[in-house]
């Protein structure tokens, strides 16, 4: 059984597939355990609704043979099952044309009638190519019309009209499935394009273990808790880590403050605020469990509230970005050699000066987390080339930003230049101003507590992954998205840490919920 999921393109994907087969598995068995374990899934999940009939849409190549495979598989479990080939006259693979004839020998009917509980999407997979050509978008059609009359629809591999690679759609000629069955890898298009998946279980094809490359990695649940174990019988506020939190100019002490407290429940025994000077007075009284000191105007000062107290230094929440605020920033990080976290502010003031700040932060635990706009300006390089090429800039980056980069969004990808791991937790709750506060604070706290053997990258994604579940578990107490804050989300935390006890079962390697709109 894979314990790494891998994060892959459609070469990628149909590479790794192509392995299996040279290593002596044949196609067609990785087919047909891709069907049965999909068939298998959809009378898990909707075996109430299979009375309600199946229709199956099934493309030309083999992401409709998997689809014949289902039909088949149903069928002998009793439902009725209708199928339509779509695109051709005969499936274009000879696996499809054998399991396509099998299917109709079982039994399959033709012409599915539009009325069947659920829907099955087999038309193309990761071998489409650009825009759906009209025999699909037709099909995709069909299968909008069904769901608007309430059948669910249940992607295989892919939803149809999606890039699997990019996440690019072509709405309205892409499916919007409840559920996508991936088969063996996940696919970076479903991550980007959540919306369009539904829920997204990644089931088991028996591809055999990934190979160890620096390629994206989905982390998990079991990630987080192998990383950061429970904490010390005998601890005390010391041994617990310190965090000190620079940031906080006039009006925005607020930042520092969510910091902070996501800090303390994620397990820092105590944080210091240094903020703008008028700005200390409401932070001591807005969040009592913190310290709150003056930006420093000396050496002692520094060393008093930051370099000599602190066992991690967050730099960036709220700290704005004019002279002073660099001035500060290239003083804490000269004075300050152990691990450090940078956000916003930070990240921004070095936009263009990339070898600057490798300069200030190599040779340390170091974690910058720039959303897509502040990685952009501080690369160079455009907003739409970040997010074509986010799997993989932050890894191309990390050398000369001397940081692991923790790149938010949808999904999160943190990476350096050894590792690339995609946090896929959250929900639109966390696109928020604030939310990457609470991660810096999280994040913190794990530069703290953690394995001693645990980079700064897998420390980030663990981080990344708390934000996100505290986001869903937030969400779903609220009801929607709509009406939950940052509050919400900081009094999740304690239930994100708890972990994820529920697993699907075998052959489900990792599964992500359906986003809340
Ligand atoms: N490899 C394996 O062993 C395994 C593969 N598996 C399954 O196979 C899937 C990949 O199968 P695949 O490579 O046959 O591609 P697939 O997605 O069916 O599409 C190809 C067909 O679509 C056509 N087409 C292309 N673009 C188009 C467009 N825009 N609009 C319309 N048509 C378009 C294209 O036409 P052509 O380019 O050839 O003219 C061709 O006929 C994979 O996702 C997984 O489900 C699993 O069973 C596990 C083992
Ligand atoms: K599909």
């Amino acid at each position: 059984m894979t314990s790494r999921i891998p994060v892959v393109t459609a070469a990628e994907s149909a590479a790794r597939d192509r392995a299996a087969i040279d290593a002596g598995t044949p196609s067609r068995a990785l087919m047909q355990r891709a069907g049965a374990a999909a068939a298998a899934e959809i009378a898990r999940r909707y075996g109430d609704r299979l009375r309600g009939g199946v229709a199956v849409h099934a493309g030309p190549g083999n992401n409709g043979g998997d689809g014949w495979v289902v039909a088949a598989a149903l069928r002998r479990w009793g439902a009725t099952v209708r199928a339509a080939l779509h695109g051709a006259d005969e499936p274009k693979t000879d696996d499809a044309r054998y399991e396509r004839a099998r299917a109709l020998a079982d039994g399959t009917l033709d012409a599915p009638t539009g009325s069947e509980a659920v829907v099955v999407d087999g038309v193309l997979g990761t071998g489409a190519r650009g825009a759906p050509a009209p025999f699909a978008a037709a099909a995709v059609e069909r299968m909008h019309v069904a769901r608007a009359s309430g059948a669910v629809v249940v992607a295989l591999d892919v939803p149809t009209g999606l890039d699997a690679t990019t996440g690019e759609n072509f709405d309205p000629h892409t499916v919007r499935a409840d559920l996508t069955l991936t088969f063996g890898t996940l696919k970076r298009g479903l991550l980007v394009a959540r919306g369009h998946a539904g829920t997204i279980a990644v089931v088991d094809i028996g591809l055999g273990e990934a190979p160890n490359d620096v390629g994206p990695v989905l982390s998990g649940a079991a990630d987080v808790a192998r990383l950061a174990p429970a904490l010390d019988a005998a601890a005390h506020k010391g041994t617990r880590g310190k965090i000190a939190i620079v940031g906080g100019a006039a009006g925005m002490a607020g930042a520092t403050l969510l910091s902070a407290e996501a800090a303390l429940r994620s397990g820092a025994g105590m944080a210091r605020v240094v903020v703008a000077p008028e700005s200390v007075p409401v932070a001591q009284t807005a969040l009592r469990e913190a310290l709150a000191s003056p930006w420093p105007t000396d050496d002692a000062a520094l060393a008093h509230t930051v370099t000599e107290w602190a066992d991690v230094v967050v730099l960036g929440p709220g700290l704005g970005r004019d002279d002073a605020a660099r001035a500060l920033a290239e003083r804490v990080l000269a004075a300050w050699r152990g691990p450090v976290v940078l956000d916003a502010d930070a990240v921004t003031m070095f936009a263009g000066d990339t070898a600057r700040l490798g300069t200030l932060l190599r040779g340390r635990p170091a974690l910058l987390t720039p959303h897509p706009l502040e990685l952009s300006r501080l690369a160079g390089l455009s907003l739409d080339e970040i997010l074509a090429r986010r799997f993989d800039v932050g890894r191309e980056l990390a050398a000369t930003l001397g940081a692991s980069v923790l790149l938010k969004g949808v999904p999160t990808v943190i990476s350096d230049e050894h590792a690339t791991l995609v946090s896929a937790t959250g929900t639109p709750a966390l696109a928020t101003a604030g939310s990457g506060d609470v991660l810096t604070g999280i994040a913190a706290a794990l530069l703290v507590h953690a394995n001693a053997d645990a980079r700064a990258t897998e420390r980030g994604a663990a981080a990344a992954w708390i934000h996100g579940r505290a986001g869903e578990i937030a969400t779903a107490r609220r009801g929607g998205v709509r009406g939950t804050t940052l509050r919400d989300v900081l009094g999740a935390l304690s239930d994100a840490w708890r972990g994820d006890a529920a697993r699907a079962p075998y052959p489900v390697l990792a599964e992500l919920p359906a986003v809340p709109g």
